[in-house]
């Protein structure tokens, strides 16, 4: 059932045939529909004409008859016949019995609260937003509230999960982060494909993922609904809205370590993930707060980047268009994983050995020292930026932009911040370039790594910690400037070799006067708001790996 402020909508059955039925204005209407949707003959009844509506296949006349059942209900209204002769056309009783199947099938959903998410409100909003409406529209949930992150996405990984339609978060882009990584593992495990492997294309994902925004950034709700409003959300979960989306794999070496939607960003976002985590009793100010502190350590990293250019006919970073719902682009993208008229196993099998010779393309190689580095397979638009970190890229296209933000001075790039919060071009900027490419692999320039005063790290022989899991175990231990080389000793997990030389830190003589630490040549990886366990990574995108209850973004000058 669709419902707005002026139209509900339903599919209903009148013996075999399909019918479209609004509830309008003033008229309840139905439309003969045809298997190709096309539509036939409209019946209109004033709703001021409307007899009654009975429950079951009712009869009246010749005498009272009530088939008792679940999924019908009969109408009762004044049927206007055809013109006399000359005389008034009697009225008579019109009665239409209808068929609702869908009654008959419960939605169930399985919702997890982040309770300590973005101001803490995620269970009062769940209460008292989103349970009432779910209730009236009979759908079942079940709710877990997480005691510890990882929580949700282990619960998805090894749970019986038959009989849910969906699962929901209430919480932030962390706690969507997390059902996202349950969905698209136990996806790949049931399908034996291996994640790790960063040549093959994965499974795409059947149960769709809900999000009810109760976070700091919002960012992943924000960019797929076009706002971050409890209710709009759960409306768009109650009717079923379907919204495929792009998600990247974030790759070191053969070894998956995350998956992206939001963003995947060096440098300055990275340096702001790190020193935020210390100040999380601030709640969402928290970014704010270590934005400003970042900034003023006005730092840039040297960097290596390499990148394979998406097809430039169909679209581009720069093209001033918005990816709206029913995106013409997104639905003609060749990299889509659910096409529309071919079953998705077929096409899924047919792209298989075409996905990995794709990633031998012409890739294109930029060297020097950045501000930030960001892909982002989405706008990332959030209540902070509104059009976002690329305005025009689009959710389901299987791409992602790169942008790239040389070294400048202070000035420059709270220039090219500030953009991000007007209608500004903010790649319009001599020190910023942006490309649309499906993927992206990052290095530490040769030499870089050579320095010295480096006395925690040996080459080669000596152990470091890093995981695939949540790696803030210890968050005391980053300080803004003391990122990533020094955060790779507190990462948990698996243990591994000989990565340690690309992961040296290089120490100048002056301390930094905002954080009164010494400047660092390495920064960290934010991935969708967690820290990543390295520095040398490889990103590719997996178009529409997932599917939202969702739409897009409505066009705002369409009513
Ligand atoms: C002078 C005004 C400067 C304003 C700069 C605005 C730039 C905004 C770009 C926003 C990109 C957001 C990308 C989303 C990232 C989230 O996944 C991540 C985790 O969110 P959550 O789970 O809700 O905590 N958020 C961040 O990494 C925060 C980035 C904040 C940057 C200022
Ligand atoms: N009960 C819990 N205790 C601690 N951390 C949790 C809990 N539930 C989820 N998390 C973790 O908290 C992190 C932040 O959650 P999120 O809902 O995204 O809030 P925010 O937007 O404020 O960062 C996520 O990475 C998630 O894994
Ligand atoms: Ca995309």
């Amino acid at each position: 059932m669709e419902i707005d402020s002026v139209r509900v909508e339903s599919s209903l059955w009148i013996g075999n045939k399909r019918y479209r039925a609004s509830l309008s204005g003033w008229y309840f209407s139905w439309t003969e529909v045809d298997k190709r949707n096309r539509e036939k003959k409209t019946i209109s009844v004033p709703v001021s004409e409307v007899i009654g509506v009975k429950e079951g296949r009712v009869e009246i006349q010749p005498q009272k008859k009530v088939e008792d059942t679940d999924l019908d209900f009969t109408l009762f209204y004044v049927k206007h016949n055809s013109k006399g002769n000359g005389i008034r056309a009697p009225w008579s009783l019109g009665r239409t019995q209808f068929c609702c199947p869908s009654r008959g099938l419960k939605t169930s959903l399985l919702v997890f609260i982040n309770p300590f998410g973005g101001k803490k409100r995620g269970k009062q909003i769940f209460h008292s937003l989103v349970a009432p409406l779910f209730e009236l529209a009979g759908i079942s949930s079940h709710v877990v509230v997480t005691e510890r992150a990882n929580q949700a996405r282990d619960y998805i990984l090894k749970k019986d999960l038959t009989g849910f339609d969906g699962v929901i978060c209430v919480g932030g882009d962390g706690m969507f982060s997390e059902l996202l990584h349950g969905v698209i593992g136990r996806t790949q495990q049931e399908a034996g494909v291996s994640e790790h492997d960063p040549t093959v294309m994965l499974q795409p994902c059947d149960l769709h993922i809900g999000i009810i925004p109760a976070g700091s950034t919002d960012c992943v709700c924000f960019t797929t609904m076009g706002n971050n409003d409890p209710v709009t959300s759960t409306l768009h979960i109650i009717i079923g809205d379907s919204q495929p989306l792009d998600v990247c794999s974030v790759h070191y070496q053969s070894t998956l370590v995350r998956y992206s939607v939001s963003m995947v960003g060096y440098g300055f976002y990275g340096d702001v993930l790190a020193e935020s985590e210390r100040h999380r009793w601030m709640g969402p100010l928290r970014y704010d707060y270590s934005g400003c502190m970042v900034y003023l350590c006005n730092r840039s990293y040297p960097g290596l980047v390499q990148y394979l250019p998406a097809d430039s006919h169909s679209s581009s970073p720069r093209d001033n268009t918005r990816c709206l719902s029913g995106c013409r682009v997104c639905s003609e993208s060749k990299e889509r994983l659910f096409p529309h008229f071919e079953s998705s196993s077929s096409l899924y099998s047919a792209n298989v050995s075409q996905y990995s010779s794709e990633l031998e393309g012409e890739w294109v190689t930029v060297e020097g020292r950045f501000k930030c580095i960001s892909l982002t397979c989405v706008s990332s638009s959030c209540p902070r930026s509104p059009k976002g970190l690329s305005p025009s890229a689009h959710l389901a296209d299987g791409t992602a932009d790169l942008i790239l933000v040389r070294e400048t001075n202070s000035l420059g790039f709270l220039t090219y911040l500030h953009r991000h919060t007007n209608t500004q071009d903010q790649f319009d900027l001599p020190f910023v370039e942006v490309h649309r490419v499906k993927a992206v692999r990052f290095s530490l320039p040769p030499g870089e790594e050579e320095e010295e005063e480096e006395e925690e790290y040996e080459e080669g022989d000596r152990e470091i910690q890093v995981s695939t899991e949540n790696v803030l175990e210890d968050p005391e231990k980053l300080c803004c400037s003391n990122t990533a080389g020094h955060s790779q000793q507190h990462l948990t997990g698996r243990k591994e070799r000989g990565n340690v030389t690309k992961s040296r830190v290089k120490r100048r003589g002056f301390v930094c006067g905002p954080c009164g630490t010494k400047p660092r040549s390495v920064s960290v990886w934010n991935c969708d708001g967690e820290i990543l366990p390295h520095t040398e990574i490889s990103c590719r995108v997996q178009g529409q790996l997932v599917r939202l209850f969702a739409r897009g973004i409505e066009d705002s000058t369409t009513p």
